[in-house]
């Protein structure tokens, strides 16, 4: 699969389609002011200086007005493609924008694959592919801590990461060449497991956020479940701070399930409020309780809610690994104790926080809010082949040793965007919106 050319001005539409209070047209490339001068009436943009902006009408090829608009110049190397670029800023109108575009395309522009500007970025060294990823994961965020996390990788947290493990590869598979050219003065055996270990502690540090990076990226789903009557759609309730589910005394009342969205410490969730799990000849019933066990196992999280005022049922058959127990109605006397659960009360706000701060706990287990989590499938692949590689330097004989070193170099090289093919560049680019 072959790149598209990386200097011919390309054009997009940037800004999402439909209306908006401005619009943005993008230029960028070898060419990119004359195209834009072609379709200016206002300072000659060839003329202006890089960074500034300018007022000015847009016109097509047979000099019609198409609106009124800003320009703003960028000039090589000083753009976010590190070339000649232009942006035009015009009324968010879809119908401006699609002329705009056209006139551009009609003055030589061609039009932009999606997520070409950002592969022109990484192709012309002004990010690695890592920090492009980060990018494509910064406009998909939709939580906070998805957020926070994509803008560590734009800041290249992740690449220098990545690179401070590749710095004690490269200088320990020096070692052991020294080695093997003179091996009266070469490594120690005692080097190779010392550096191997730590950076392999390293990479599995780093595997293990990976549950909870994919979490704060793709969100996760809640499934709340338990006896009928035990309290569920109440707690979805408190949970959300409005009244989404229908609460009656009749047991049974929720008899399919409900979904709603809310987010836990910046992580996006969205909780499923199941019909109650019991033993019933109601075959109406019956396929609720089939789907509530069913909606518990694909769950990333279930509450298993029982009510503290009565005696408790038997358990259902739930994925207890990924479960949290919570004891309801902790207003009333309680009819039994437990240590295992978490009590609240849905009327009075009783153990919400606690509640709320086991699930996010559960969640995102112990990655921290400090340090990098992995949430890039490719990133995760990268890592778990240089981990495997890692193990085998370190059982490998000493003068083969270095051959899994390199091999692990390579995984984590990949990350970074180092020597890989253009299929897995071009895989990585497909994801992004044009535009971008
Ligand atoms: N209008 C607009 N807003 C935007 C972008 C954009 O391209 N256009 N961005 C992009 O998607 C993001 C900002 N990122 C950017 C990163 C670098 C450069 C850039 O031109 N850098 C040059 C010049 C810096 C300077 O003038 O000080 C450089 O680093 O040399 C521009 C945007 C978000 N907002
Ligand atoms: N005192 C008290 N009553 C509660 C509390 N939470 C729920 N209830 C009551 O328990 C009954 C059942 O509550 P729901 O939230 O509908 O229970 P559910 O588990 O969704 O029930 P089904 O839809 O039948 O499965 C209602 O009468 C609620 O008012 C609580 O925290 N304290």
């Amino acid at each position: 699969m072959a790149l598209p050319s990386l200097n011919e001005p390309i054009a997009a539409i940037a800004t999402p389609p439909g209306k908006g209070a401005v619009g943005i047209v993008r230029l960028s490339g070898v060419g990119a002011l004359e195209v834009a001068a072609k379709v200016w009436r206002g300072k000659d943009p060839r003329k202006l200086e890089g960074g500034r902006f300018t007022y000015g009408t847009i016109v097509d090829a047979r000099g019609e007005v198409l609106d009124e608009a800003l320009m703003l110049v960028f000039r090589a190397p000083h753009s976010y493609t590190g070339q000649d670029a232009v942006e035009l800023q015009t009324h968010g109108s879809p119908a401006v924008l699609r002329q705009v575009l056209q006139a551009l395309l009609e003055a030589g522009a061609r039009l932009a694959q999606p997520g070409e500007f950002t592969l022109r970025a990484y192709l012309n060294g002004r990010m690695d592919l890592a920090q492009a990823e980060a990018v494509l994961a910064l406009v998909e965020s939709e939580s906070d801590a998805a957020r926070r996390q994509a803008l560590r990788g734009l800041a290249r947290s992740l690449s220098q990461q990545i690179e401070g493990m590749a710095e004690r590869l490269y200088d320990l598979l020096a070692h052991i060449q020294a080695w093997l050219d003179y091996p009266e003065e070469g490594v120690e055996p005692a080097e190779i497991q010392t550096t191997v270990s730590e950076v392999l502690a390293e990479v599995e540090r780093l595997l293990a956020t990976a549950p909870a990076g994919r979490i704060a990226h793709k969100g996760a789903r809640l499934a709340l479940v338990g006896a009928p009557n035990a309290g569920k759609s109440s707690l979805l309730n408190a949970l959300l701070g409005y009244e989404r589910a229908i609460v009656t005394p009749i047991p049974g009342t929720t008899r399919d399930y409900l979904e709603a969205p809310l987010e836990i410490a910046g992580v996006p969730i969205t909780a499923v409020d199941t019909a109650g799990v019991r033993q019933t000849d109601d075959p109406v019933e019956r396929s609720g309780v089939e789907r509530a066990l069913k909606i518990a196992q694909e769950a990333d999280l279930v509450l298993y809610l029982v009510d503290a005022a009565e005696p408790p049922p038997t358990p259902p058959d739930l994925p207890w690994e990924r479960a949290l127990k919570v004891a309801t109605k902790a207003d009333l006397p309680p009819a039994w104790e437990d240590a295992e659960f978490i009590r609240v009360s849905s009327q009075t706000g009783f153990g919400l926080e606690a509640l709320r701060k086991a699930i996010h706990d559960k969640l995102i287990g112990q990655a921290s809010e400090g340090e990098i989590w992995i949430s890039n499938e490719r990133h995760t692949q990268a890592l778990y082949e240089a981990r495997q590689h890692l193990l085998e330097a370190l059982t490998a004989p000493q003068d083969l040793a270095g051959l899994s070193v390199q091999a692990a170099l390579d995984a984590l090289n990949q990350i970074l965007g180092k020597d890989v093919s253009e299929e897995v560049i071009a895989r990585v680019f497909r994801n992004f919106c044009v535009g971008k």
